[in-house]
Order: structure tokens, then sequence, then C-alpha cells
């Protein structure tokens, strides 16, 4: 098992969480997350600050920690932590100054985010000046909120949960959810042609019509985000490299189903392949309010940053828009902790349902993008942890990163312009993903 765990290239979680849209990091400091989320998956009624203790104390062992978890829960029931249902004002307000141009500075960052630490955040200021997120509270009306939970609550018993083996065991993942896209057609395209880690998705839905009138809401929502926060973060309002410069315009969704406070997803990042580099992400959360936890990826052998690697835990309340920005997918990792006790909601009961919209760009399409010597589209990374290279993307086989499959090494290193297109894209610049000391030349 420790073997499995381990190696290199086969201790990631795809097998934990769904393979279709999520990756995590190609290091070994990744070990401890796929650690944490496998032992999470054998003893989901366990904290994750009690899981990473006992995988401390039993040196990284996952059989080990999972034994000593159980053998103490004959014992007495595991630790409680709190409902989240309590408010908080702005952090910001009462402790950081207010520059005169309007900006708040990010001085406390340093501080509440140390190893190990958890900061808690509610207020929409405090979101925005400690993560790469913004929230909207009470985004949609009352009864446009309600009406699209009820058809979600409709939807969610024909969500399904992934499975996978681990040792030996099929072990279920911990949440259910299922994908739609806009159109029929579309539908049936994903089913034949779109390739998620190796395999198609058989379940593909077609967006159903609450989502879509709430689609029209979030794509105006994000867009006025992306250019707000544009204009807060950069002088000038100047968007990221490789972001894409059109419009924000989802077609796609992961809809996710949390029933009860022990369904959660683990620490990772949603794949590029069809999003492109420095995606956006909009998400609506209904129901049940729960705990989204991000953390910075620090990069290997950076000491200078070692003192961020604290997580963040943000707040996410019935009818909240979280907007993962640019810098989230490459540099930030992502999860929807356990809870120890839920605050029921109304309509959905112990369920929370969040649908994520995102943009698929017709550009990466598979139909375009490069195929491995196993002749299946390749998939999108961006190198997060190696301080060499790290930020720039790469083209490689999923089986790389994909535990218990075969496959080859196929790597190459993508061209991509400013603006993340690739070269069969139309309005192609020039390749802009090339090594930082030589921005003429070719990887
Ligand atoms: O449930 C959430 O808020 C996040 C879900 C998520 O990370 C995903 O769909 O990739
Ligand atoms: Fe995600």
């Amino acid at each position: 098992m420790e073997a499995f765990i381990s190696r290199k290239r086969r201790r990631l979680s795809p097998e934990v969480t769904p393979p279709s849209r999520r990756t995590t990091e190609d290091d070994e400091a990744e070990s401890t997350d796929f650690k944490l989320a496998v032992l999470a998956s054998l003893c989901p009624d366990w904290p994750q600050d009690v899981l990473l203790e006992s995988l401390l104390a039993c040196d990284g062992s996952v059989e080990q920690a999972a034994n000593a978890l159980l053998v103490s829960a004959s014992a007495g029931p595991p630790r409680k932590r709190p409902a989240i249902s309590g408010h908080q004002s702005s952090l910001v307000s009462f402790t950081r100054p207010t520059h005169s141009n309007g900006n708040v500075q990010s001085s406390l960052k340093k501080v509440l985010t140390q190893k190990g630490k958890t900061l808690h955040v509610y207020a929409p200021e405090d979101v925005e000046a400690h993560t790469p997120c913004s929230i909207i509270h009470n985004f949609l009306s009352q009864d446009v909120a309600d009406a699209l939970l009820r058809e979600l609550l409709e939807e969610a018993p024909s969500f399904s949960k992934e499975t996978f083996t681990l040792f030996d065991r099929v072990v279920e993942s911990p949440h259910s959810m299922r994908f739609y896209v806009d159109s029929l057609a579309e539908a049936q395209e994903q089913k034949t042609r779109y390739v998620y880690n190796g395999s198609s998705i058989a379940d593909v839905a077609q967006t159903t019509s609450e989502m879509l009138k709430v689609s029209t809401l979030v794509k105006d929502a994000v867009n006025q985000e992306i250019g707000r926060r544009q204009q807060y973060r950069n002088p000038g309002g100047v968007k990221l490299k490789f972001q894409s410069a059109e419009q924000w315009q989802p077609n796609a969704s992961f809809v996710n189903c949390y029933d009860g406070g022990k369904q959660s997803v683990g620490y990772h990042s949603d794949q590029l392949t069809y999003l492109g580099p420095r995606a956006v992400i909009g998400s609506l959360s209904l129901g049940v309010a729960r705990e989204f936890r991000v953390r910075r990826i620090v990069p290997s052998g950076d000491t200078s940053t070692a003192d961020v690697q604290g997580q963040i835990a943000i707040h996410l309340p019935h009818n909240s828009l979280l907007i993962m920005h640019a810098e989230m997918q490459e540099e930030w990792k992502h999860a929807v902790a356990p809870a120890q006790t839920i605050e029921p909601h109304p309509l959905a009961g112990n369920k929370r349902l969040n649908v994520t919209y995102r943009c698929y760009k017709a550009y990466l399409h598979p139909k375009y993008t490069p195929r491995c010597r196993c002749k299946v589209p390749a998939v999108l990374r961006c190198v997060q942890k190696q301080a060499a290279t790290r930020g720039r993307y790469m083209w490689m086989c999923h089986s790389g990163y994909t535990p218990g499959q075969t496959g080859c090494s196929y790597f190459e290193w993508a061209a991509l312009d400013v603006d993340g297109r690739p070269p069969w894209a139309e309005g192609y610049k020039a390749n802009a993903n090339v090594p930082a000391a030589a921005t003429n030349a070719e990887p």
C-alpha cells in the first residue's frame, strides 16, 4: 500500500476525486493531501485535523492511521466541530488600513494563514483580500434561488458517486455529481469525443431550464467581477498572462450534491484541458451552508513563503455565488471539508447543491488538441510546484496521473499565446509559454 501511495506517478487523487475534471500535483509534497483524501474516504466520520494528526503520528502510513482511528472510534465518538452558521463581521473593516485609493492592504494575510492554521472568512471583502475568489451573497432573488434549488433537488437522485478501487476494496467518492452541457448536440459530442483522463463520460445531461436562466445572471456577474477585480488588483486593470481576453461565457457545468456533513471533496485543482489556462469558474451554492477551503500551492524549496501554507475556510451560505478567479487553478487548491454538524435548510434538508458554471473553449475541443502515443487526447496541465518551470503549460498522456492506468510517456510543452490560445485557434499570436529567460525561443 505504501508503494501505491508514495510512488511518484501513482499517488494522485483521480481515484479519490472524480477523474473527470480535477487534477492534482505532480510532485512529492502532494502525497500528504492524497493520503489525507484516502484516509478521509476510509474514515469519513473524522475531522480533517484529526486525520492529519493521525497520519503524522503514523509516519504517513494511511493503513496504520486508519486502523488507529478505527480503534479509537470504538472508545468514543470523534471530536465535534461547531456548525458553520455563525456570523463574523469583516476582518478588513477593523484590522486593515484603507489606502487613499480605496484599496485595502493585505498585511494580515501573512499572520493569519500560518502553516497548520485555518483562517475563517465570511465577509466578501475578506474573501477578496485573502483569496483569489470573490463572493456575492444573496445572489439570486429568493424565488429564483428556490426554483433552481427545487429543480436540482429533483435532479439529484440521478447523480452518481464515482467509485475507485483501493487496497482491494471498492470505495465511493465522498459526494455525488452530474455533468451538464447547454445543448443536446454538445451532450452527444461530450459522450463520444471528449475524454477525461482516458475515458469518456457516459452520463452527460442537458442543462435544465432553471440552470439555464441562472446561467445568464452568472455570466453577467462573473464578467463584471473579472473586470472589477482586475482594476482592484492590477494597476491599469491588466488580465493575467494566458488568461483569455474573450468574454466569459458559461456553456457547461458540474453540479455537485453533498448529502449531509460527511460528504466532501478533497483538495484539488480543476482540470484545464477544456477550460484553458487561467480559467474562471462561477460556483453557485444552494441549500446547507458549507466550508470551502483554499490553500496556496507553495513552490518546492521556497522557504520564504513556507508560513503561508495555512488554509482559508470560506463560508458558503445558501444562494451565494463564489467566483474562482484566474489565479485559482494554477496557484491554489480547493476542497469542501467534511462538517461535523450542519444546519438543515428548509427546502434542501441536509443537502448542499452546487453548480460550477464553466466556459469550455471551442478551440480546445479534443478534435484539435494533441493526442499521445496511446491515441488519446492529451491532458493540459500547468507546472505548479517545480520552481524552475513553474507556470509553464504542457500536454501529456493522461495515464501519467491516473493510478492504475497504463499509457505512454508523451509530454510536450504547450504552445500558447498571451491569451491562452493554441496555434490552431483563430487569432493566435505567438508562443508565450517559453522559459522566462528566453522569451523569443521555443521551449
Ligand atoms: O462544491 C463546491 O463548492 C466545489 C466543487 C468543486 O470543487 C468542483 O466541482 O470542482
Ligand atoms: Fe473543483
